[in-house]
């Protein structure tokens, strides 16, 4: 049976057959940038969001809940933030048919409302560091092309961390550790990414720097993953977040906040996923293992082939593989196509032939063959497992290796950003920087963390023909 999804190089039509055939979301909602998670797609992701919460629970963060709904006058007290967030906010400005005295915010983010209770919980650099984060809705506005989990008006997986320090040391140290958190993320769901620090013009209204994660998608366009902002003071002094030092000083906090959205979904369906579907993590997987019975065998073998097919998803669930026994009516080919639609690492079949040879055929989701002997299912399983997990990450992150690019000039550059990353000399200045971005009709991403100037045959600014302060990546974005 031919599956009836687009071809994975027609991303756009692919994506959105995907998200609907694979059962992830429902885009009919009748509200723009608002969408519905259909129960499959809503295991998916608390698979993935139960990594993401206990590695910040794993690294000292508390879990909170805060108010959606923001004064206004509390959302406008830091002005860059209110300047970057003005033109996305949802309002509330009725309570039933009484008008509101003070219109209230959805929240776009919650740095306002928590640092109005940081300014009540922190009184000595004895409560700190403080660590909280939640998993939450927000809402945003977004004038630009809505698209189901990657750019949303309402976000419903808003994971975001915020701390406060008593040193500007204790801040950037936590930016590495949330960024160390991030990579250990992405790894674990087999999505490469580039780390770049992105420019002046680029942070987030009201920090001090930012830092971005980028994955690489399918269609040639950066998806920005994951964000970490060192804040400094500035919302400190806003909020009157102080706290007496060791030596009985006052001083504001120097803090940090860091986000996640369910975009890490829209990474793992882009970045692995083939012509026939969803290709998923192990890890996370709904359903690990179909278990499928072949019953072309006469009445006495085939009792016994559903008998040994049962006892096998017992045996794997009962070591906490999520197993699941297929004994619908449909043909074995169609089963096949449905598993494979819905990512699901490994099939195990069952037929006369394999209760003669005393093993179970295992195929995982890219096609490759092996076996599992009945009484060494489980071992045998949880290997092929692991492999196929391993095998989608390497690929993965040699497709994305490949797809950076050093460019001397724009024309290169300009061919290289329509499938992936131009590396180019910058002179560090930012007119010529944004001049970098219109010749190139792309975003700056910035400098990428771990290589610069020096570890590339680059030496000039591509805009000036000065020497390069900086290399910056360029690419296409959502
Ligand atoms: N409209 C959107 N739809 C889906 N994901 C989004 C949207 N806007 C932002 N994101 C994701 O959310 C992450 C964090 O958002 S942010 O604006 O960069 N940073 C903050 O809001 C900070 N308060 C840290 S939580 C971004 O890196 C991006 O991956
Ligand atoms: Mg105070």
């Amino acid at each position: 049976m031919a599956n009836d999804l687009p071809p994975k190089e027609e991303f756009s039509d692919w994506y959105n057959e995907l998200l609907f055939q694979a059962e992830i979301m429902d885009v009919r909602y009748p509200a723009k940038g608002v969408y519905v998670w259909f129960p499959f797609g809503y295991d998916l992701r608390n698979n993935v969001y139960d990594r993401l919460k206990s590695l910040h629970d794993e690294s000292g963060h508390d879990e909170v809940d805060f108010p959606v709904l923001i004064p206004e006058g509390i959302l406008a007290k830091e002005g860059e933030h209110i300047a970057g967030f003005e033109d996305e906010v949802f309002w509330v400005t009725h309570g039933g048919r009484k008008e509101l005295d003070e219109r209230m915010a959805l929240r776009p983010t919650s740095e306002t409302p928590m640092y109005t209770m940081f300014d009540l919980w922190i009184r000595s650099h004895t409560d700190l560091p403080l660590k909280i984060y939640q998993v939450a809705n927000i809402w945003r506005s977004e004038t630009e092309h809505t698209r189901p989990l990657i750019r949303l008006r309402e976000i419903t997986g808003f994971k975001e961390a915020h701390t406060a320090h008593a040193t500007p040391e204790g801040a950037e140290e936590q930016v590495e550790t949330a960024l160390s958190l991030y990579e250990e993320f992405y790894d674990f769901l087999g999505v490469p990414h580039v780390v770049t620090e992105r420019p002046e013009w680029d942070k987030f209204p009201g920090a001090e720097y930012t830092y971005a994660v980028d994955t690489l998608m399918p269609d040639g366009k950066a998806l920005q993953i994951g964000t970490a902002h060192n804040l400094g003071q500035n919302f400190a002094e806003a909020f009157d977040v102080e706290f007496e030092t060791q030596d009985g000083e006052q001083d504001h906090v120097y803090q940090t906040s860091y986000g996640v959205s369910e975009r890490c979904i829209a990474a793992v369906m882009g970045v692995h996923g083939d012509d026939n579907g969803l290709v998923l993590p192990s890890e996370v997987a709904p359903t690990q293992v179909a278990v499928v019975p072949i019953p072309f065998g006469d009445e006495d073998e085939n009792a016994e082939i559903m008998e040994t097919c049962e006892k096998i998803v017992d045996e794997l669930n009962d070591a906490g593989i999520r197993a699941e026994l297929d004994d619908s009516e449909d043909n074995p080919g169609a089963k096949y196509y449905k598993w494979e639609l819905k990512g699901t690492p490994l099939r195990a079949e069952v037929g006369p032939r394999d209760l003669e040879s005393g093993s179970a055929k295992l195929v995982n989701r890219l096609g490759d063959e092996a076996e599992a002997g009945f009484d060494t299912v489980v071992k045998d399983v949880r290997e092929e497992l692991d492999a196929l997990s391993e095998e989608i990450r390497e690929t993965a992150a040699d497709d994305l290796d490949a797809s950076v690019v050093e460019c001397e000039t724009y024309d290169e550059a300009r061919d290289v950003v329509d499938e992936g990353f131009a590396l180019v000399g910058w002179n560090g200045d930012e007119d010529a920087g944004k001049r970098i971005e219109d010749e190139v009709g792309v975003d700056m991403l910035g400098e990428p963390r771990g290589y610069g100037v020096g570890d590339t045959a680059i030496e000039t600014c591509i805009e000036t023909g000065d020497d390069a302060k900086k290399i910056v990546l360029l690419a296409n974005t959502y």
